[in-house]
């Protein structure tokens, strides 16, 4: 028997390049009715609604979207100025999607927030890439709930972890991953509605990089300490990989694309609750964080962005 998602409103916290594309396939291809987004920065949120109108256009371009349907999803979209909003005036979500920062205390006051704001049937989930996802859970506890109390328990049992991949149009897989407190039907509500995206849905177990993050990270950072150490030049690094081995990409753009920031964080989280030192983030990769190069988003990673 299929489950419901039961989603009609869901919020969006983060309109960088995750949470605009979580907003975009479900008020396309979901059709959640209303999909607020979020973001601490008044400046990213607009940039994130003219790249989803962006997204739109392409999209009506190619001939993959009909005018219509593009009108309707753009109809969808809301902005709010703050996470209270969820539960406000423009409705209260059913299901909010955490896509900020890679930073466990930036997530763990939003998770604060959320839960002393939202009926506790609203489903809270991370879209975190490495972060425990447990641990998360446990800060999804509203302020003034007693430690002890039935609240105290149940409240975290809503908290899952929904990791989509970039870019979130295009790429056709979500990795569920439970908490230990997470309820089984919230993880059945959730695949619901990953699929109602259009995803195929795999499970993890909340362990540091999930199944994604722990293969594919330490791959990342193999290249960039082979860059380090002079073995090969950045140009043939990722040539060895899309030639010789038929990936889509080399593994340094793969790095520009999903941010040098949060592949770093992803391998200091790796690093940190394993204690192995195969984690090892490499020492390239940490000082292009402390120059501000980013990847793609910031204009410079291992290649040049310029802007368009
Ligand atoms: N980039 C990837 O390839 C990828 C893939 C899967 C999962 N993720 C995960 O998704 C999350 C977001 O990654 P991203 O690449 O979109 O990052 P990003 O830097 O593009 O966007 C993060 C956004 O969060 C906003 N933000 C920060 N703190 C906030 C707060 N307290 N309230 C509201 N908004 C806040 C920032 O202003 C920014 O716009 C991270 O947890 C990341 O690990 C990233």
């Amino acid at each position: 028997m299929s489950v419901a998602h039961g989603v009609k409103t869901l919020g969006v916290v983060g309109a960088g390049q995750m949470g605009l594309g979580i907003a975009y396939v479900a008020a396309l291809k979901a059709q959640i009715p209303s999909v607020m987004l979020c973001d601490a920065s008044a400046g990213q949120l607009s940039k994130g609604v003219a790249f989803f109108e962006t997204l739109l256009k392409k999209d009506v371009a190619k001939g993959k979207v009909s005018q219509s349907d593009a009108d309707a999803a753009r109809a969808r979209l809301v902005t709010v100025e703050k996470l209270e909003d969820f539960a406000g005036s423009k409705g209260i979500a059913d299901m909010v999607i955490e896509a900020a920062t890679e930073n466990l205390a930036v997530k763990q006051k939003i998770f604060g927030t959320l839960a002393s704001t939202l009926p506790l049937e609203t489903i809270l989930a991370t879209n975190t890439s490495s972060i425990s996802v447990s641990k998360i859970a446990a800060s999804a506890v509203g302020a003034g709930v007693k430690p002890g109390s039935e609240e105290a328990w149940k409240s975290p049992a809503r908290a899952l972890g929904i990791h989509f991949f970039n870019p979130v149009p295009v790429m056709p897989l979500v990795e569920l991953i439970p908490a230990i407190q997470t309820a089984p039907e919230v993880v059945d509500r959730s695949r619901a509605f990953a699929q109602a995206c259009g995803k195929e849905v795999t499970t993890s177990k909340d362990v540091p990089g999930f199944v994604s993050n722990r293969l594919l990270m330490p791959f990342i950072n193999e290249a960039v300490m082979a860059l380090e150490k002079g073995i090969a030049s950045r140009d043939d690094i990722d040539k060895t990989l899309r030639l010789g081995m038929n990936h889509p990409m080399g593994p340094l753009t793969l790095a520009d694309f999903i941010g040098l920031d949060t592949c770093l964080s992803i391998m200091e989280t790796l690093y940190r609750e394993t204690a192995d030192s195969k984690y090892r983030p490499a020492v390239l990769l940490g000082r292009m964080v402390d120059a501000g190069w980013f990847g793609k988003k910031s204009g410079k990673g291992f290649y040049d962005y310029p802007a368009k």
